[in-house]
């Protein structure tokens, strides 16, 4: 039987496992790094830490050995904070098969080198963009762990392989659709991460329906701008990986990003909110790399920069506002 590894006992790597498992066409183990996590996986069916109360697959198993949970894998599902892959990764790539297929389930840019996360994966790896798979879509984390339903795309430049990736992840309750476009699809969940802050922000001060629909439709128009100036279809942006993504994370008050920016909206310092936040909210950090892209690309972000601005740099959302509101009229255009 298929076997998949899943790499990261967090928050989407124990519901994208057990969604694997209820799939039912593979065999899957998941590695965790905290022995009472693994522990309760294996003798409760339950991950106390992001799930309590909630069962997961009974068949489902997990291991605090990279090594044990490699071995023999046919997918490596790689479910860890984007700016940990690096170091992750480069631990656990001597026990990886010469044929496996590595699964990026994370939605960042890489800090310092502006790298997609697909591409830190090969680097690292040295295995081929060919197998190297990116899945991603409208997937918060919980509404799958309750078995709701949802689609999501599985994106690898070498169609076969997102076809068998889509084939052990298809179930009663998840949809994959499959894309070659693995750059339009990367950039899409990361930037949507940092178009969540600034919609966060907008709800934590007080604002609406309004607010929020200007924030995710101009928010996807520098998308499409940065993702096709880096060789993204525009396409893939109007699909599951860039609208449907965007509009599930700020609408969600389960998004840890949406939720970063609006208790920063809502008047807690910086600080105050990072030491509130224990899960990853990728879209702090990414934000820096995704505003140098667009440095680089000569791309205009106006959420990005008064993101970065917020998130970096002391702006209030105030200021935020202020700036953004009073920039020079112009007919609206969506891309470029
Ligand atoms: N949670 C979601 O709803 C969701 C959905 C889709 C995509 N994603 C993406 O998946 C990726 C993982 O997110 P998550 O929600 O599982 O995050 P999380 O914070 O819930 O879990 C991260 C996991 O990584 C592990 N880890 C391994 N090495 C680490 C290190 N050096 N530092 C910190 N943690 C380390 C942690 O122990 C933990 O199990 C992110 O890129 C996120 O954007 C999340
Ligand atoms: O909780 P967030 O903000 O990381 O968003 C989760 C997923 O990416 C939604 O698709």
């Amino acid at each position: 039987m298929t076997k998949v590894a899943v790499m990261g006992s967090g928050s989407w790597g124990t519901a994208f496992a057990n969604m694997v498992a209820d799939a039912g066409a593979a065999e899957v183990v998941v590695h965790g790094r905290r022995s009472e996590v693994v522990d309760a996986i294996n003798q409760r069916h339950e991950n106390p830490a992001y799930f309590p109360g909630m069962a997961l697959n009974p068949a489902l198993t997990a291991t605090a050995d990279a090594a044990k949970a490699l071995h023999e894998a046919d997918f490596v599902v790689l479910a860890v904070p984007s700016q940990t892959l690096r170091g992750n990764l480069s631990a656990w790539r001597e026990h990886i098969g010469g044929q496996a297929v590595l699964v990026s389930l994370m939605k960042g840019i890489e800090l310092g080198t502006c790298r997609r996360m697909s591409e830190v994966a090969t680097e690292v790896s040295g295995v081929p963009e060919d197998r190297v798979a990116v899945v991603s879509g409208p997937n918060l984390a919980r509404e799958i762990a309750e078995r709701q339903p949802a689609t999501a795309v599985m994106a690898c430049r070498h169609e076969p392989t997102a076809v068998r990736l889509q084939h052990i992840c298809k179930s009663a309750y998840f949809r994959p659709y499959t894309v070659t476009d693995v750059v339009g699809v990367e950039l899409g969940g990361a930037v949507k991460n940092v178009i969540a802050l600034a919609v966060g922000v907008a709800v934590g001060m007080g604002f609406g329906d309004n607010a929020k629909a200007s924030l995710i439709t101009r928010g996807l128009a520098e998308t499409v701008r940065l993702a096709v100036s880096l060789g993204a279809g525009e396409h893939t942006l109007a699909g599951l990986a860039g609208l449907g993504d965007l509009v599930a994370t700020c609408g969600s008050p389960l998004s840890r990003n949406r939720t970063f920016g609006e208790k920063l909206g809502s008047g807690m310092t910086l600080e105050e909110v990072v030491a509130a936040t224990s899960q990853t909210a990728e879209g702090v950090k990414s934000s820096e790399s995704v505003l140098e892209l667009a440095r680089r690309t000569g791309v205009e972000m106006p959420i990005t920069e008064a993101v970065v601005a917020m998130m970096h740099h002391d702006l209030s959302p105030a200021e935020a506002l202020a700036a953004f509101m009073s920039r020079t009229a112009k007919p609206e255009r969506y891309g470029f």
